[in-house]
């Protein structure tokens, strides 16, 4: 070994980009990476920061992922609909993970900066609410703290507009055993779903002879496995908070803890789980 620093380019590394792409460039790394403003100087804002900012781009992939799998459903393209329903469990599974990061930020840690929050909050996720509204939970109320925000609040009253990808399931469910879709329920687009018995009739039909209905068994799981992953970042989330702030009030307004334990109640596919106490 010589004591001359190893130079990559004797192995081809390019070394030079003034004239082209490079890494930076092309992520927009001065963007992305210059949007960071604590509002105090306490050392642990810019965890909360961060933490936040990547959990809003895992949601924007999810958003991604959910509304091609969305699509992929309506074109009877199952197989193209099952590889995004894996990423997006896998993307809950990152969300749910990061947890373990913030968890470290004890409540001195958080004392020292949460005044400079004001009256911002999580509640106020726009992207948050629409993974809501996509998969089927949908409380119109929720649309009111977007309307400073032209583009969010036009996002979310769109996706109010047309079925939920769960309602898509749906209807691919009643053509799949019935033949066509004039059984099925009128979809709920600005109410969140409740459980209706026409579907968890048909569910059983499936969970009583998955070998027939093999397809249809696969996408019902996967849908468990998806709301088991957003239940456990529900469950994360309260967790974390109790263990922060206690039962303080949010900085959103709501009671805190208890508006988190509210939600805890939520189903996102609520025949899927009820029918399972009749097998
Ligand atoms: C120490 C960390 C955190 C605390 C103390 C906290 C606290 C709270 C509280 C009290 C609420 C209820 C609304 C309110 O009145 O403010 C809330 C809602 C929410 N938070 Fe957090 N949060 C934390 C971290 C996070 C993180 C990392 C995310 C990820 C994006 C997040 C996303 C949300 C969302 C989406 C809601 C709305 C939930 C719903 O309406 O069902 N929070 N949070
Ligand atoms: N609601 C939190 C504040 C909070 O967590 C927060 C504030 C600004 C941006 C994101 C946040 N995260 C989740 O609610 C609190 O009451 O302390």
């Amino acid at each position: 070994m010589t004591d001359k620093a190893y130079d990559p380019s004797v192995d081809g590394a390019k070394m030079s980009f003034k004239d082209a792409m490079s890494y930076g460039d092309y992520l927009h790394l001065d963007g992305i990476l210059t949007q960071q403003h604590p509002q105090s100087d306490a050392h642990d804002e810019l965890l909360f920061i961060i933490q936040h900012q990547t959990s809003e781009l895992w949601m924007k992939l999810a958003l991604h992922e959910l509304g091609a799998a969305r699509e992929a459903l309506r074109e009877g393209d199952l197989s193209h609909m099952f590889k995004m329903l894996a990423r997006l469990s896998r993307i809950f599974e990152q969300l749910n993970s990061a947890w373990d990061v913030l968890r470290t930020m004890t409540p001195a840690d958080y004392t020292r900066f949460r005044d400079a929050l004001g009256p911002s909050s999580g509640f106020q996720s726009h992207q948050y609410r629409l993974i809501e509204y996509v998969l089927g939970n949908r409380n119109p109320n929720m649309v009111k703290p977007h309307a400073h925000v032209p583009e969010a609040k036009a996002a979310l009253e769109s996706e109010l507009a047309q079925p939920s990808f769960y309602d898509e399931v749906i209807h691919y469910l009643f053509v799949s055993l019935d033949g066509d879709a004039r059984a099925m329920p009128a979809p709920q687009l600005t109410q969140p779903h409740k459980a209706q018995p026409a579907v968890q009739a048909r569910w059983k039909t499936v969970y009583e002879d998955v070998d027939t209905h093999w397809r249809l068994y696969e996408l019902a799981e996967k849908l468990v496995d998806l709301e088991d992953y957003f239940r456990r970042w529900r469950f994360n989330h309260v967790t974390t908070v109790e263990r922060v702030i206690g039962f303080k009030r949010g900085t959103g307004g709501t009671s805190g803890v208890q508006y988190l334990r509210r939600m805890l109640d939520v189903e996102l596919f609520p025949e899927l789980w009820h029918l399972r106490g009749d097998l």
